[in-house]
């Protein structure tokens, strides 16, 4: 199992506790790949508060593969890039992206710039993840693009170079595929005419990747069709800085741990608002009747804990929330319907499924169903027990916090892929007051 992880395997034991105090929220995963490999893309920059985790170190590496250098302060705080100014380098080497779908999908569009080709593989969950209409947008735009297996899956042969030109692309298995060809399209000759063929999921990402390039000074427009980059541009950050905001995904386990277990109250900060869909999760929580309080200018969220209710939710736009909001379900009083949730399981693990079965294993009711997930909460609480984190960061941190109101321990296997997106995340849920033992 060749992973990136910075912590052998590791154990997790979560006993009932209770939290509160004041909390930091981590630095948001999706900014920082894109500052990176804009960066990348530019002459150079300098990221400020970047997260540091493996899935972003696998896009610092292929940055550098490309041509590029990344240095990182002793204190992980900026990240010193310079770029390879819209001409990538054909790689000396297999680009290795770990476990990281951002890095796979948004570097296999600047490969399809290099004048040569270039690998790139992953660890065993990436490699079955699926990167085939990606592949097939290459080819329209007069590259090659290969799965070794033929299966549409890593690892990938990317032969360019690419002038631009039109594609037309599924909008419902990844968002990833439009920001890759959007961030390399600006640095073609002629740009990149986006179609979608079906109905754009997580379409809040594309809207990060509009954010980031605009702040870049590049400019990517909707369009009635899908999406639209011209070509010619260069990447370049006002001031030569670009800092990254707060992560919402990361922040859903702490809202949700301070509205399932915060007898006082559990502030969290680095909330401000930004094109993360994921800060739906402040929504969420009050609509299942959380006490919970967002100050947008100071960035800071507040919650209690207070008896919440099922709801019916979408997660069309926001696939990185479903195990969170499966665990407050699970929780909360009445049905908690997931809809729209097919494409939550193309990511590190099936997580609809991984999600029904372990709460299953801890005691709770819950159906599956191809794009819905239904949990009957309240009906009996949750049981600690022995479950299995399915190699996900999501699922690993998502039952870490149903540990915390569960009836007896639970032990979460596999706790060290926390690295992936919130490296110190056993040190903060502890630092609110979580009872975590590792093992
Ligand atoms: O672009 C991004 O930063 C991401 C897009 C989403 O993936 P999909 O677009 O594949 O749903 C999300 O699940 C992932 O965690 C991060
Ligand atoms: C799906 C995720 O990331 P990626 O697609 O980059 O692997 C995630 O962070 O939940």
């Amino acid at each position: 199992m060749p992973r990136d992880c910075d912590d052998s395997r590791m154990n997790v034991e979560i006993s009932p506790s209770r939290v509160g105090g004041t909390v930091q929220a981590p630095p948001s995963k999706s900014y920082t790949h894109r500052a990176i490999l804009a960066a990348g893309y530019a002459d150079g920059a300098t990221v400020t508060d970047p997260l540091v985790s493996a899935d972003t170190r696998a896009t610092m590496r292929a940055v550098e593969a490309y041509g590029g250098t990344v240095d990182r302060s002793a204190d992980d705080s900026t990240l010193d890039i310079d770029g390879f100014g819209g001409q990538p380098d054909v790689p000396d080497d297999v680009i290795g992206c770990a476990n990281s779908g951002t890095t796979m999908r948004l570097i296999t569009a600047t490969g399809a710039l290099a004048d040569g080709i270039t690998v790139l593989s992953g660890d065993d969950s990436l490699r079955s993840r699926p990167q085939g209409p990606l592949l097939d947008a290459v080819e329209q735009l007069g590259g090659r693009a290969k799965s070794t297996r033929g299966n549409g899956q890593a690892p990938l042969v990317v032969e360019g170079p690419v002038d631009g030109g039109s594609v037309s692309i599924p909008g419902d298995v990844s968002s990833q595929y439009i920001t890759a060809l959007l961030m390399a399209g600006a640095v073609t000759d002629e740009g990149i005419e986006i179609d979608l063929e079906t109905e754009l999921k997580s379409a809040p990402y594309v809207q990060i990747t509009i954010e980031v390039l605009d702040a870049f000074g590049v400019e990517a427009v909707e369009t009635d069709a899908g999406f639209r980059v011209d070509g010619g541009q260069s990447y370049a950050p006002a001031g030569g800085e670009y800092a990254v905001p707060g992560d919402f995904s990361s922040m859903s386990y702490l809202l949700a741990a301070g509205a399932l277990a915060a007898d006082d109250e559990l502030e969290v900060r680095g909330a401000q608002p930004s094109a993360q869909g994921d800060a739906a999760i402040v929504e969420v929580l009050e609509r299942m009747g959380a006490d919970i309080d967002w100050d947008r200018d100071g960035g800071v969220i507040t919650t209690r804990q207070s008896s919440l209710s099922g709801i019916e939710v979408g997660v069309e736009d926001t696939p990185d929330l479903l195990p969170t909001i499966a665990v407050l379900g699970a929780v909360a009083d009445g049905t908690t319907t997931i809809t729209d949730c097919e494409h939550v399981r193309y990511k590190e693990t099936d997580r609809v499924s991984a999600v029904a079965e372990e709460l299953t294993a801890m005691g709770a009711t819950v159906e599956e169903e191809q794009d819905t997930l239904t949990i009957h909460g309240g009906e009996s609480d949750l049981q600690g027990a022995t479950v299995d984190g399915r190699a996900d960061h999501r699922i690993v941190m998502s039952l870490a916090v149903a540990g915390l109101v569960a009836d007896g321990d639970t032990t979460i296997e596999g706790g060290e892929h926390v690295d992936v997106s919130f490296p110190d995340f056993f040190d903060v849920f502890e630092g609110i007051g979580a009872t975590v033992t590792r093992e």
